[in-house]
């Protein structure tokens, strides 16, 4: 059976009773509930936002995470870079070896002051193999590129190993559908940045209650990134897919893509030391008369959000596959 932890999805705030697991920036007064709803003939776990103050979880947490290992493909980007540092700080133990592109194989990388070696997608498979010998139990973080995600996806999944799967794009469907076949424990996100999730969830639990609610609305979907950035903003898809349940008529091939840097700083007011790792999303809805409008945003500069919720996604499948052993299962 799939263990997928797919977010932004519907909450089932009733069910708060299942598994929660703390954000590692321990100030912050969030926590994660995963909870589970059925659709389709499989299952997907979603992530609510709960208020929480910090208790005894947060030292299991902690405790829980000081062995971990963790494989970060690829370490050789932005994300990937930002995982190994957060995973770092967080006490966990990032594996010397990961995947990357071919030019690069054979490489060590420093990275949090840690060297790393590259493997290129012909040795990807002895590679995992070798590293899930030594390490049981494994997880995987993967941001690499969206013309990876399927054929990771599928290496982990035959391998056997946990992931979390950060990368946005690939044919989703078949994303899905190979961990459901395999039965693999993965948390499948284009957005990892907890607040920004409790913000697609709140929006889902809009559409799920309200659906039609702004019905002959216009959608104005404006998105900014690095211009190295090689796919639409995952996150708008999904946002924009609440809007359309909401009644709102939108075509993907309208969201504005902004990957001039000239543009984001002058127009967007991008912070010119974030030009290379940025995402700024606003979404503007409009009555049918013009009288009414609705403004949401959410802008991201730098990496530490996404990466420090992908190591509490991994900190969360371990508990997961923990528990499993203790036959605790969330599957229907
Ligand atoms: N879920 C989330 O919260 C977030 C998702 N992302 C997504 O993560 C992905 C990576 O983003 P960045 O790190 O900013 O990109 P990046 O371009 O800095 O890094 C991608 C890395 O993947 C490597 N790569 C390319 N093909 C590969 C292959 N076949 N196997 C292994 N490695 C390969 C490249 O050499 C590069 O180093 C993108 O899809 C992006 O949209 C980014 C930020 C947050
Ligand atoms: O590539 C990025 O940078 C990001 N990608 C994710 C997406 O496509 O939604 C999340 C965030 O926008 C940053």
């Amino acid at each position: 059976m799939a263990f997928i932890l797919e977010v932004p999805a519907n909450l089932l705030l009733r069910q708060h009773s299942l598994v929660s697991f703390s954000i590692s920036r321990r100030s912050s007064p969030h926590n994660y509930t995963c909870v589970s709803r059925k659709q389709s003939n499989f299952t997907h776990f979603s992530i609510s936002a709960t208020l929480n103050s910090p208790s005894i979880q947060s030292h299991m947490d902690h405790a829980h995470a000081v062995a971990l290992p963790i494989m970060v493909n690829s370490c050789m980007g932005k994300m990937g870079q930002a995982v190994v540092e957060a995973g770092i700080s967080a006490g966990l133990h990032i594996i010397p070896a990961s995947f990357g592109i071919e030019k690069d194989a054979g490489k060590t990388v420093k990275v949090g002051g840690k060297d790393i070696q590259v493997h290129g997608p012909s040795d990807r498979e002895t590679v995992l193999a070798s590293v899930l010998e030594e390490y049981r139990n494994l997880i995987v973080v993967d941001f690499t590129v969206p013309n990876a995600v399927n054929d990771n996806a599928e290496l982990y999944c035959k391998a056997g190993v946990p992931f979390v799967m950060g990368t946005t794009g690939g044919d989703r469907d078949r994303l899905y559908k190979t961990v459901e076949d395999a039965g693999i424990y993965a948390v499948i996100s284009p957005q990892m940045g907890k607040q920004v999730v409790a913000f697609l969830a709140a929006m889902e639990i809009m559409a799920g209650q309200f659906p039609g609610a702004f019905s002959g609305y216009t959608l104005e979907v404006l998105e900014s990134h690095q211009a190295t950035k090689l796919d639409i903003s995952g996150t708008a898809k999904a946002v924009i897919s609440c809007f359309q349940k909401l009644g709102v008529s939108f075509d993907l091939d309208h969201i504005q893509l902004i990957r001039d840097p000239k543009q984001q700083i002058e127009t967007l007011g991008v912070p010119e030391e974030h030009i290379n790792g940025h995402a700024f999303h606003t979404y503007r809805l409009k009555s049918p008369d013009g009288t009414v409008s609705f403004e949401f945003q959410h802008n991201v500069c730098g990496r530490s959000i996404y990466a420090e919720g992908a190591i509490d996604a991994a900190l969360f499948l371990s508990k997961k596959v923990s528990s499993q052993k203790q036959t605790r299962r969330y599957m229907i």
